[in-house]
């Protein structure tokens, strides 16, 4: 029989963190199928009276329909949330390994717990985030799984276990030749990069960061750690650090302020329980750490296998979309004579390759925003090994058990792909302006 959660329920529900457009909580109740469980649950933004979500007759719009028609489970379902679960189950799954998977199971929540969860963790909620959203009163399930912050077995007093949340973003420079003369900047600097000159624009952040995700996506051990480091000094939404599945490092639910003295002090003292160095070189050591598994897993080349599948880029899969949709292409109309011989090809190709060019391009756009967590565990003296992967730190003569796991492996909406166009415009127009405006700026110091 299917159960479903009831407000009286609620409160074994603690919050946990959210994103843009999920809310995640951990359980801390006595339910045997719940334990070590975290609750994912969809957010609606406050202005959007009608979504598209509610108005569509299943889950997926028509267009959508024909783009993920090979995958029947997907498109027989009717439910957002389910077919939410689909996806992660049917098509990232197979392509990111299923070891590093979990595609959780949907559960069916009444509307008072729902209601009943909002009231609970919205003093917890980061300002921007209760701005912008607050939990879809609407769904009729949310996803369960498990929670990667931690191991599933064992006992977490006599065997504490640390995880890191990385959000590493895209890992290539696009090779298009669709990337147009106006924007071939995109070549040589990263997206990310880029992105953050219009975030400081935008106020969203107050410093650059000084993550490469290149770096990240390497694989280069050296380059992996200078990474790591540069994701410590400067989190954002890109790091975070759990303790036992509490945080410890990182923005709750959202971005996080530069790493300063104070900051990073206060983990140093939080990483002694685990990390066995001299004062002061915990920190260091677990650094060290978490590069060595994010190298030694493997993760990191097939998750950049699969956002390479966005081979032509938002200024080639744009075309397409307009082809499937049956719109007129409104990057075309604005193009000359001399410029649409790059991109007619593109519109005389059979549905089918539209269709294969846009759904790669949505495919690569959800592993380019999902996150990674790595778990460890000290292994201790007299435990036999595991069928986990291990990391011997030599500084430390210590040896950590660990798992990764991707999070966050939600379907793109094919809807979304003008709004991609549009930020990727914005995003070369705005460090453009800021690259001119440095440069302004040294010749007049050097007049
Ligand atoms: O467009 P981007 O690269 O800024 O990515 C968005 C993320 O911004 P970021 O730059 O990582 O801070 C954004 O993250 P934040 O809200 O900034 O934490 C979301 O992940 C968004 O996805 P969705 O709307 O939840 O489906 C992400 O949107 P998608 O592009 O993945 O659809
Ligand atoms: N399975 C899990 N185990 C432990 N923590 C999790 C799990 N899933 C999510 N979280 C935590 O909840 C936070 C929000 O989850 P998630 O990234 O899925 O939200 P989102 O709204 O989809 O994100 P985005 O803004 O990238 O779209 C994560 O940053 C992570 O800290
Ligand atoms: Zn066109």
């Amino acid at each position: 029989m299917e159960v479903t959660l009831r407000e009286k329920e609620a409160d074994d529900w603690v919050y946990r963190g959210e994103g843009a457009a999920n809310l995640v909580l951990a359980y801390i109740g006595s339910c045997p199928a719940f334990f070590r469980k975290v609750m994912r649950i969809r957010k609606a933004p406050r202005n959007d009276s009608v979504t598209e979500i509610r108005t569509s007759p299943s889950a997926l719009t028509a267009h959508e329909r024909l783009l993920w028609k090979d995958v029947d489970e997907l498109i027989a379902s009717s439910d957002h949330e389910v077919s939410s679960q689909l996806f992660v189950l049917h098509v990232m799954k197979p392509l990111l390994g299923s070891k590093y998977v979990d595609a959780g199971m949907h559960v069916k929540v009444s509307r008072g717990f729902l209601e009943s969860i909002e009231k609970n963790v919205i003093c917890q909620r980061p300002a921007g985030r209760v701005d912008t959203a607050q939990l879809d009163m609407h769904c009729d399930y949310v996803l369960l799984m498990s929670d990667h912050s931690i191991f599933t077995h064992g006992n977490l007093e006599s065997s504490p276990c640390i995880s890191v949340e990385i959000k590493p973003k895209c890992g290539f420079l696009p090779v298009s030749r669709f990337v147009s003369e106006e924007t071939a900047i995109k070549k040589r600097v990263t997206r990310f990069e880029m992105h953050q000159a219009l975030k400081l624009h935008q106020g969203e952040i107050s410093l650059l960061s000084e993550y490469n995700p290149l770096d990240l996506f390497s694989g280069s051990k050296e380059r992996i750690h200078k990474a790591i480091n540069d994701l410590f000094t400067t989190p954002q939404n890109n790091f975070r650090v759990f303790m036992n599945g509490s945080l410890i490092f990182g923005g709750l639910g959202g971005g996080a302020e530069d790493t300063n003295l104070c900051i990073a002090k206060a983990f140093e003292g939080a990483l002694m329980s685990i990390i066995q160095a001299d004062d002061g070189l915990c920190t260091e050591n677990f650094l060290t750490l978490v590069a060595e598994a994010a190298h030694k897993s493997g993760v990191l080349d097939r998750l950049l296998e699969v956002q390479k599948l966005d081979d032509v880029d938002i200024e080639g899969a744009i075309h397409a979309y307009y082809d499937i949709t049956r719109q007129q292409c409104m990057v075309c109309t604005e193009l000359n004579e001399e410029q649409m011989k790059v991109y007619t090809p593109l519109h005389s190709v059979s549905l089918d390759e539209s269709l294969r060019v846009v759904k790669d391009y949505l495919i690569a756009a959800t592993v380019k925003d999902c996150s990674l967590m790595i778990c460890f565990r000290p292994r201790k003296e007299g435990d036999l090994g595991s069928v986990c992967n291990n990391i011997y730190l030599e500084s430390t003569k210590q040896t950590f058990d660990f798992k990764v796991y991707f999070i966050d492996l939600d379907m793109k909406r094919m809807s979304k792909m003008e709004e991609y166009y549009e930020l990727d415009k914005k995003i070369v127009s705005c460090y453009s302006e800021m690259i001119k405006m440095d440069q302004g700026r040294t010749e007049v110091k050097n007049q």
